[in-house]
C-alpha cells in the first residue's frame, strides 16, 4: 500500500483538488464519509475515475445552469411570482438608499471604511471588459467620498487594469480578487497607527503557473467564436458573455480539460465568467480584513466597514462582516439573489446616489461641529 495523491472535484470550491490517498495496485480503498458508517468501501481504480468523469460533468453542467439562471436575458418578462418573489427579497434586502438614515445611525460613533467593487458596481456590464468604463460623475464622487472616508476598490481584474479605469491616486487597491493590494500612491490621511504605503501579493509563487495556464486557456479556446481569455496577472477570467448560450457548455469544457492539469488552481464563478485562481485561501474577504488591519483598524469596535459589490465572489467579504458583526455589505442586484448582504441597490447609478448622500451627509455632519 502506498501513499498517491489523486485529483478529485472539488464540490465546494468548484473544481480540483489533491487528496493524498492509500492506494493498493488492485482496489482503491477510500475513507468511508461519516454519514454512512462501517469503515471503509472499496472500489476499483475505474470506478473512480469513472466517477470523477461524471462529477466532472455534472459540476460543468452547474456552472452552465447557474450562469443560464443568472442571467437576466432569461428573466423576459415580470410574471407576477416574479414581482412577488422581488418583493419578499427586498423585505430581507432593503434599498440601501431607502434605509440611508437607518444606515447612518447604526455607523455613529464609528469610522465608515469604504470597500467598493469595480465591475457591475462602479460600471455597468458591458461585451467587451476592456471597455468597462467607469463614469466621470462616478469617478468625481468616488474621489470626494475617498476625502471622507478610507476608501478602497476590490477588483477580480488585475490591479493595474482597474487603476486604469478609476483613475483616483488616493485610493488603496486590492486587484485579483485581494491576492494584490497597494496602498494609495498619493498620502493618506487616513493611517490610524497602520501603514499606507503596503504592497501585499500573497500568490505570488503562482505568476509562472498563471501565465502558463493563460497561454494555454488562450490557444484551448480560440476555436470557440466570441470566448474571451483574460489574465488578471494572479488569476484569469473566461468570459462567456460573448459567446452562443448553445456553445457554453463546450467552451466549460475547454476549461476544465486545461485545468485538469493543475490541481494547485481552482474555478470560481461570476457573471457569465469562469475565473480561475490558485487555491490558497485568500479572496475579497480576507482581503478586506487585511487592509482594515493595514487602516490600523484589526481590533477596534469603533469601524464601520461598508462594502458594496454585485457578484458571487463579493459574498465572501459580505460574510466576514456578517460575522464581526461590523458594518455590512450591500448588493447590486436588480433580482433577487442568495445573498449574505443586508441591503440592495439595483444598478451603479443608484450605487452613486449612495455614495452622494453619504459624502453629503459627511460634510454636513463636518460643517456642524466646525460651526459649534
Ligand atoms: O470583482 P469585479 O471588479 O466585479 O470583477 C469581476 C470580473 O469583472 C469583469 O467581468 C465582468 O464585467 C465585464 C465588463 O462589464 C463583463 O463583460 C463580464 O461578463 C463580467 O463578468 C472582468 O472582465 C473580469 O476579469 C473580472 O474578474
Amino acid at each position: 500500500m502506498t501513499k498517491q495523491n489523486v485529483t478529485v472535484s472539488d464540490t465546494k470550491t468548484g473544481f480540483n483538488m489533491t487528496i493524498s490517498m492509500a492506494v493498493s495496485n488492485s482496489p482503491v480503498f477510500v475513507q468511508k464519509p461519516p454519514a454512512a458508517p462501517g469503515g471503509y468501501i472499496s472500489i476499483s481504480r475505474k470506478k473512480l475515475l469513472k466517477n470523477l468523469e461524471v462529477n466532472g460533468a455534472q459540476r460543468i453542467n452547474s456552472w452552465v445552469d447557474s450562469m443560464r439562471a443568472s442571467s437576466p436575458t432569461h428573466i423576459k418578462s415580470t410574471p407576477s411570482s416574479l414581482t412577488e418573489d422581488h418583493s419578499s427579497w427586498m423585505v430581507h434586502h432593503p434599498s440601501a438608499l431607502e434605509m440611508f438614515e437607518q444606515i447612518i445611525n447604526a455607523s455613529k460613533g464609528k469610522q465608515i471604511v469604504m470597500f467598493l467593487d469595480y465591475d457591475g458596481t462602479l460600471s455597468p456590464i458591458v461585451d467587451d471588459p476592456d471597455r468597462a468604463f467607469m463614469s466621470d460623475k462616478m469617478r468625481a464622487t468616488v474621489k470626494k467620498l475617498a476625502r471622507c472616508f478610507p476608501t478602497a476598490i476590490v477588483s477580480g481584474r488585475c490591479r493595474d487594469k482597474v487603476y486604469s479605469f478609476v483613475k483616483l491616486a488616493e485610493l488603496y487597491y486590492a486587484g485579483s480578487h485581494g491576492m494584490d493590494i497597494k496602498g494609495p500612491a498619493k498620502g493618506s490621511k487616513y493611517k490610524k497607527g497602520g501603514q499606507a504605503g503596503i504592497l501585499f501579493q500573497p500568490a505570488s509563487e503562482f505568476l509562472p503557473m498563471i501565465d502558463e495556464v493563460y497561454k494555454e486557456l488562450v490557444e484551448k479556446t480560440k476555436s470557440t467564436p466570441g470566448a474571451k481569455v483574460e489574465n488578471n496577472r494572479f488569476c484569469v477570467s473566461v468570459h462567456f458573455r460573448c459567446v452562443e448560450e448553445k456553445k457554453w457548455t463546450d467552451l466549460a469544457q475547454q476549461v476544465r480539460s486545461v485545468l485538469k492539469d493543475y490541481p494547485r488552481l481552482r474555478l470560481s464563478q461570476g457573471r457569465k465568467v469562469l475565473e480561475i485562481r490558485p487555491t490558497i485561501k485568500w479572496d475579497k474577504g480576507k482581503a478586506l480584513e487585511f487592509l482594515l488591519e493595514s487602516l490600523g483598524y484589526a481590533n477596534c469596535t469603533d469601524v464601520f466597514p461598508v462594502y458594496i459589490g454585485d457578484d458571487r465572489t463579493d459574498e465572501d467579504a459580505f460574510k466576514i462582516l456578517r460575522d464581526r458583526g461590523q458594518g455590512f455589505g450591500i448588493l447590486v442586484s436588480k433580482f433577487p439573489k442568495d445573498t449574505t448582504a443586508s441591503y440592495s441597490l439595483q444598478e451603479p447609478s443608484e450605487v452613486m446616489n449612495f455614495l452622494q448622500r453619504l459624502v453629503e451627509w459627511k460634510q454636513l455632519a463636518y460643517r456642524g461641529r466646525t460651526r459649534m
